[in-house]
């Protein structure tokens, strides 16, 4: 079937919402914190919705207020511009530690900020005509606007909230407002370096008067042709936790490697401490109409409740939350390194990438909780290795510097010729978790439920289609940039490019073994239980291996059977153990 063919068939598939019928089994019951005394027992697992984090309102209003407390500057700081200065909000949907909103802030005596609803973000991705955001990651966007807009009041701030493209909505704003700049994150794929090349074109045809530096002018002002001076559009550097100016490469020179680009990074620069801001950033621009945060309709979505697994809590007060119950309230950093390769819950890993994401949590602050950790409580090799893992999301986004489109080609940066699949079938067997291969199944199913996956489970469902089914990487990764919660194009894209082989990965052939991964990480098949309640009754160590109890398998393996036994004796002595029993302890201690 021909690119065309695949993308008009795939556009016109139903792109349901996740299958109800197998979600049957739960009810739909929000719990309050189990926090303190985990219950182990999956089937009391399967009573409830777990929220990420499990704080409720009060708690998180206390940490939110400690810790902006900690970050507020000391009085001293003095606010030296004039005028109006804009904040174009992106994908950085925080107060803390948030440079363009403090540099509008010193540079202004009149902060007007701003979000664009853009349309773009909700059409269809590129080849495959998927909507571009589920509505899982629609909902967890209005979240954050909702709470951004209520941190910013209780600085006496505002956020506008205008529906259309940014390169109209901010350059009419700038003019109505007299703004002399816009202070916004700078972006690094085409699609955002595009928006933002237009708007700073849009913003080079207005000319400001000199007078424009006082607040509100009249809209004549604009129209002055012997000014020389244009408004700016001035782009700040702030999703990675090195910054871009201190790593010691220059965007083509960033190693291929990750161990490379690791080491250097960490021998030779420094993460800069977070932006500190003052307790009030008013006074606001007088506006008549701010704009309401839109609805999941506005957004051309249809509302999808999660009734099963994790639901996470869209703002920048919940990402202070889970830092904290992650951190220190559980004390689960403590084991990290450990737990990581999880599947089940929240607790085996952070959870941070959807904050991450939108925004809404800076790496900085996460970096400066876990020295904090270090010297309050421990330091041990899984403190570090949650640095470890910032740097894979730096890497990523600074490698989307280096090659820009190749990113998201079928080749990769590689430019590797491969000839792949698009066998319709196959993909949707996989996107609606019915290959007949449990592991695979319950991760897809997970996705569409809740917008996440374990980092464990994305490897696994990857290789599986690249390399068992042999289709085209792009169509996987355009289906979990419909779905997931932390979709990023840089750490998505380069990703995927990794585990089709056509990243700059020095192991080449990076195929996971189901059968071997099930045995590893899922060896009493508590995971797959969970996502597929007909595996429920079947003996532990066969959950994995259903044979014809399940549903066929679509498409053979490419290497190894599913026959247990072959990884039963390297599993009871191999990692498998090591990671169950650490486990086991983790859950005695609490
Ligand atoms: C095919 C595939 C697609 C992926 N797509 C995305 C994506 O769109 N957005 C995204 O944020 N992550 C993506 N990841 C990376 C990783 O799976 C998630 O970041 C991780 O599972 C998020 O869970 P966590 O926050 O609990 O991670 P933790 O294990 O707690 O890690 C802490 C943080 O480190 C970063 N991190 C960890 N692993 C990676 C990695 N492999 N690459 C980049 N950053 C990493 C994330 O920011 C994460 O929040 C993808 C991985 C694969 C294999
Ligand atoms: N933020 C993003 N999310 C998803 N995809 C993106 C993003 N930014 C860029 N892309 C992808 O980048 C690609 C750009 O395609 P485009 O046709 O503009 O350039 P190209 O011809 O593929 O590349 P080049 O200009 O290098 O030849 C598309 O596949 C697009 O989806």
């Amino acid at each position: 079937m021909g690119m065309a063919n695949l993308r008009n068939s795939l556009s016109s598939l139903p792109l349901k919402q996740p299958t109800q019928s197998t979600l049957a089994f739960s009810t739909r019951i929000m719990t309050s914190s189990t926090s303190r005394n985990p219950n182990p027992n999956p089937n009391q697992d399967q009573l409830r919705i777990r929220q990420v984090p499990e704080l409720d309102a009060v708690e998180t209003g206390r940490v939110v207020s400690q810790c902006l407390e900690r970050y507020y500057t000391s009085t001293t700081v003095k606010r030296n511009g004039k005028g109006t200065a804009i904040v174009w909000f992106r994908n950085d949907l925080r107060v803390l530690d948030n440079e363009a909103l403090f540099k509008a802030w010193s540079s202004s005596d009149m902060v007007l900020p701003v979000y664009c609803v853009d349309p773009r973000l909700f059409q269809t991705t590129y080849h495959f005509g998927f909507p571009k955001t589920g509505a899982l990651r629609g909902q967890f966007l209005i979240e954050c606007l909702t709470d951004l807009r209520k941190n910013l009041m209780s600085r006496g701030l505002n956020l506008m909230i205008q529906h259309g493209k940014p390169e109209e909505i901010i350059p009419s704003l700038v003019k109505s407002f007299g703004a002399h700049t816009v202070y916004a994150q700078r972006e690094t794929c085409s699609e955002e370096v595009n928006v933002e090349n237009m708007v700073r074109k849009r913003l080079g045809k207005l000319v400001l008067s000199s007078s424009s530096s006082s607040s509100l002018p009249s809209k004549n002002e604009f129209v002055n042709p012997n000014s020389s001076k244009s408004p700016m559009l001035q782009l700040i550097w702030g999703t990675t936790m090195y910054h871009l100016d201190d790593i010691p490469f220059n965007s083509s020179s960033i190693p291929d490697v990750y161990t490379q680009f690791r080491k250097s990074v960490e021998a030779k620069s420094k993460v800069r401490g977070c932006i500190k801001i003052p307790a009030s950033l008013g006074p606001p621009p007088s506006v008549n109409d701010w704009g309401c945060v839109p609805s999941i309709d506005q957004l051309g979505l249809q509302s999808q409740k999660v009734s099963k697994g994790m639901k996470f809590v869209g703002g920048e007060s919940a990402a202070l939350g889970r830092v904290y119950e992650y951190f220190w309230k559980k004390d689960l950093l403590r084991v990290y390194k450990e737990t990581r390769n999880g599947m089940l819950g929240p607790d085996y890993s952070t959870k941070f990438s959807p904050w991450l994401a939108s925004g809404s949590l800076s790496p900085r602050y996460i970096y400066e909780e876990v020295k904090r950790y270090e010297r309050e409580r421990q330091a041990n090799d899984s403190t570090y290795w949650v640095l470890f893992e910032l740097i894979w999301r730096d890497y990523f986004r600074f490698i989307s510097l280096k090659y820009g489109n190749a990113l998201f080609h079928l080749g990769g940066p590689r430019k590797v010729e491969h000839k792949w699949s698009q066998d319709q079938k196959l993909f949707e067997s996989w996107r609606d978790g019915c290959t007949g291969y449990p592991l695979i199944d319950a991760n897809m199913k997970e996705l569409t439920a809740t917008g996440f996956m374990s980092n464990r489970g994305r490897q696994i469902v990857c290789s599986f289609l690249v390399r068992d089914m042999g289709i085209d990487w792009r169509i996987g990764a355009e289906w979990f940039e419909t779905c997931l919660l932390d979709y990023d194009p840089c750490s998505n894209y380069g990703n995927w490019t990794y585990g089709a082989g056509v990243g700059n990965d020095p192991r080449e052939d990076r195929y996971f073994s189901i059968p071997k991964q099930a045995q590893t990480y899922d060896p009493e098949g508590e995971y797959v239980a969970y996502w597929l309640p007909q595996l429920q009754e079947l003996p532990k160590d066969k959950r994995n291996f259903p044979g014809s109890s399940y549903i066929e398998q679509v498409v053979p393996l490419k290497f190894g059977s599913m026959n247990p036994n072959r990884y039963q004796n390297r599993a009871s002595t191999g990692r498998r153990t090591n990671f169950r029993a650490k486990q086991a302890t983790q859950l005695e201690q609490k």
